[in-house]
């Protein structure tokens, strides 16, 4: 067992960019990093919120007080490195303490040279960012370390998250194949805008073989695969950005290939659908959402993270290119669009975590839903 008495000497920096600023000490690497301040109310799994490709360019700032407790494990990471741009938490584990654990967060951030800042009032940024919305940020340390009107300067001058595009930035550059766990019933090409190493895994838990194809796969890729069944992942960036996923996932949808697409999928769908997406003041991210799957009436309480979504009616279906289409879910804090159905062919999304790394699992049985229209097109 670790421990880093570096950070509680060393001082840093977070510079919001409307000029709000607080001081703390510094956090895992020193030196300075960019991106947009968002905050996740998640009170466990920050192994998963890091490693999620989806936080590429971002600075979570976490509202749980105490984080690093359970140190860093191998097996809980949902990709092969860290993805947020930056770490803010108030107080970090001293003593990290779980039979799982081989090093402190504070040496896996510094091992990545992820730039954090602890030691600040978390709530009181949280609620700024909540009133003002999400906005850029900087954080600073070491030499990096200058007048706050020099770093307010440079924190403007990063790039904003809205018309980002990032997958290409995150996404597997070759193909592989997560096998099927026990028999083998489907096979699924799965193009990865960033996708979480569970989501496969859930697949696999129900005899699929996936197929995980880059972002700039063409249709010819995926039906090269011969596949059940088009799975399209969570990513980060503005969906806004994404016409290339867009026009193949309309390739798809043309075929009445059975789909199903998680979060930035889901923004995908709305989009090939003809629907807009847009930016959420300071969007969702954490793993205690209420949604209801208004096909069933029954709420889940789900992960989420999304700074996006769709911009569709919730009273009635929509006449689209591909048929009829419906908001099958909804997120009962704030009426956002969490999941979109097809009601003339077999596709359906959500905007949410159903592979819950982190997070509860009320959400799995869309998994099974998705095995349920790869069961019918072969009936
Ligand atoms: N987790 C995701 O797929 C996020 C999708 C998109 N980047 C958003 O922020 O809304």
């Amino acid at each position: 067992m670790t421990t880093s008495n570096r950070g509680a000497t060393s001082p840093a920096v977070l510079v919001l960019e409307d000029g709000r600023s607080f001081r703390g000490r510094a956090y895992g690497a020193e030196g300075e990093t960019f991106g947009e301040a968002v905050f996740s109310t998640g009170m466990t799994g920050y192994q998963e919120t890091l490693t999620d490709p989806s936080y590429h360019r971002q600075v979570v700032v976490m509202t749980a007080p105490h984080i690093g407790n359970t140190g860093v494990n191998d097996e809980d990471p949902e990709s092969k490195r860290i993805w947020v741009s930056g770490y803010v938490v108030r107080d970090p584990a001293r003593t990290p303490s779980n039979w799982r654990s081989r090093r402190s967060l504070d040496e896996e951030l510094s091992a990545q040279g992820v730039v954090g800042i602890s030691g600040i009032d978390t709530r009181a940024l949280t609620r700024h960012l909540r009133e003002r919305g999400a906005m850029r940020v900087g954080i600073f340390s070491g030499g990096a370390l200058a007048d706050e009107a020099t770093l307010l300067a440079k924190v403007r001058q990063a790039p904003q998250m809205k018309g980002a595009d990032l997958s290409g930035e995150v996404a597997t550059e070759e193909r592989y194949v997560v096998p099927a766990i026990g028999t083998k019933r489907f096979t699924v090409a799965a193009v990865d805008l960033g996708i979480k190493g569970m989501t496969p895994h859930r697949m696999a838990e129900r005899g699929i073989e996936v197929h995980v194809l880059p972002a700039t796969a063409t249709a010819e890729d995926v039906y090269a695969v011969n596949p059940d069944g088009v799975f399209f992942s969570n990513g980060p960036g503005d969906p806004a950005t994404a016409d290339h996923p867009v026009a193949l996932m309309r390739a798809v949808l043309e075929r009445s290939t059975p789909l199903f697409g998680i979060c930035f999928g889901n923004q995908i769908l709305g989009r090939a659908l003809g629907f807009g997406t847009f930016k959420l003041k300071y969007g969702h991210r954490g793993i205690n959402q209420p949604v209801q799957d208004r096909t069933t009436g029954k709420v889940e309480v789900t992960a989420h993270n999304h700074g996006f979504a769709v911009d569709a009616p919730l009273d009635a279906p929509s006449d689209t290119p591909f048929g009829r289409a419906e908001v099958s879910h909804v997120c009962l804090n704030d009426n956002v669009v969490e999941g979109l159905r097809l009601l003339d062919r077999p596709a359906f999304s959500v905007q949410y975590h159903p592979e819950a790394a982190a997070g509860p699992h009320d959400a799995a049985y869309l998994f099974d839903r998705f095995v349920s229209l790869m069961e019918g097109q072969r009936a």
